[in-house]
């Protein structure tokens, strides 16, 4: 049966007034995770292997934590979507988050008209139970990390934060962006978005209550644990005095922040066509990470309501998805995941536009 087709501005103003309890009715999946059930890093790694207390970090460690999973479960304030310059869907973690979202997410990101690299725009959650989604575009790294790379990464993370402080959002996911399709190597990323995120804590720790690592390969999730331990290992006595991020990638400084440039937090690189090799979306969706893809593992499906089966969204399908730059398609495989397990995985004959539903009526 077609569903009603929800406005998604009433929809937003509608779910937006709702507390916690109400929200959870509207849920599209009810095996969400709730933030009490995410431990923060310190309680999650109480001490070191040789028993010493794990301390360092000062209140960092008890602002940040490590997960691997699926992030359209995650019940925090925002999850943080990997998008594409149009805003439009496509696959990957973006897949995943407007298919568990429905319709009304693309609907209103289609009313942002894009975002550029480093930049961030902020939806509602809408059926996810993360109240809202903050899209990001990071960049198309295809393995080479120059300066340019890394300070648009940097401003992903950076830009992010800025617009949940902006909007008094307190809890907050981040995928490992760019570090699929975009080809950026998994270690520098991580060095990038560890570094990034620590140093706006230590200078807004006011403003936020919890940031969530939100890793989905096996890969990063060793990557950060490595990484995380390093960064909040010491002594109580050198507390602040983080052990600074190095990248293990020895041509890679790591995108450590020079000192006192965490300051300007609004700061994005100047996209007035500098750049000639910045490639946004041309091509990019061509030059899948293999490596990525390959050791993707099934994506939880995402329950929907009962009489929906469970499909299993893989990285690879997600991946594998024809290009949505044609915004009707991208509707097209959002609507087509609401009905009984469908998973478009070949390009679907483009529909009537929302503007010729609305003249319908
Ligand atoms: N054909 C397409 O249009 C197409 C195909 C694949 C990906 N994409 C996406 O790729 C571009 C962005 O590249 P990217 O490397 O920044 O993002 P990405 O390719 O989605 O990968 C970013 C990270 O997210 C991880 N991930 C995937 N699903 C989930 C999930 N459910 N929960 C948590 N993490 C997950 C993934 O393993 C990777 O580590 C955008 O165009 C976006 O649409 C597009």
């Amino acid at each position: 049966m077609s569903k009603m087709k929800k406005d998604w501005k009433t929809e937003k103003e509608r779910l937006l007034r709702l507390d916690w309890e109400e929200r959870r009715k509207e849920y599209r999946c009810q095996d969400y995770i709730p933030l009490d059930k995410i431990p923060t890093w310190r309680e999650e790694n109480r001490s070191n292997d040789d028993g010493s207390e794990l301390t360092g970090g000062g209140g960092i460690s008890d602002k940040v934590s490590l997960h691997k999973g699926d992030i359209t479960l995650l019940e925090v304030d925002a999850i943080v979507n990997a998008a594409k310059s149009s805003l439009l869907g496509g696959g990957g973690v973006d897949f995943c988050i407007h298919k568990a979202a429905g319709t009304c997410l693309y609907d209103e990101c289609r009313s942002l008209n894009g975002c550029e690299i480093g930049k961030a725009k902020i939806t509602c959650g809408y059926d996810l139970p993360a109240r809202y989604v903050i899209h990001t575009v990071g960049p198309v790294a295809k393995n080479h990390v120059g300066q340019t790379e890394r300070d648009d990464l940097a401003s992903c993370y950076k830009n992010t934060l800025m617009l949940m402080a902006e909007n008094n959002l307190r809890t907050v996911a981040f995928p490992c962006i760019s570090t699929g399709i975009y080809g950026f190597p998994n270690l520098p990323a991580a060095d990038i978005a560890l570094n990034t995120v620590k140093n706006w804590i230590e200078h807004n720790s006011e403003k936020i209550t919890r940031v969530i690592f939100c890793v989905f390969l096996e890969t990063d999730f060793h990557i950060y644990k490595d990484k995380m331990s390093e960064m909040f290992k010491g002594s109580a006595a050198s507390e602040g005095n983080d052990v600074p991020m190095e990248s293990q990638n020895p041509d890679d400084d790591g995108g450590n922040e020079e000192e006192g440039q965490d300051q300007d937090m609004t700061e994005s690189r100047d996209l007035s066509g500098k750049d000639e090799d910045k490639d946004e979306d041309k091509g990019t969706d061509n030059d899948i990470n293999k490596e990525a893809v390959k050791e993707e593992e099934q994506a939880p499906a995402q329950k929907a309501d009962d009489n929906l089966a469970e499909p299993t969204v893989s990285m690879e399908v997600a991946a594998n998805n024809t290009d949505t730059s044609n915004d009707e398609e991208m509707k097209d495989s959002v609507k087509s995941a609401e009905e009984p397990d469908s998973i478009p995985t070949v390009s679907i004959q483009p529909k009537e536009t929302t503007e010729d539903a609305e003249k319908k009526e």
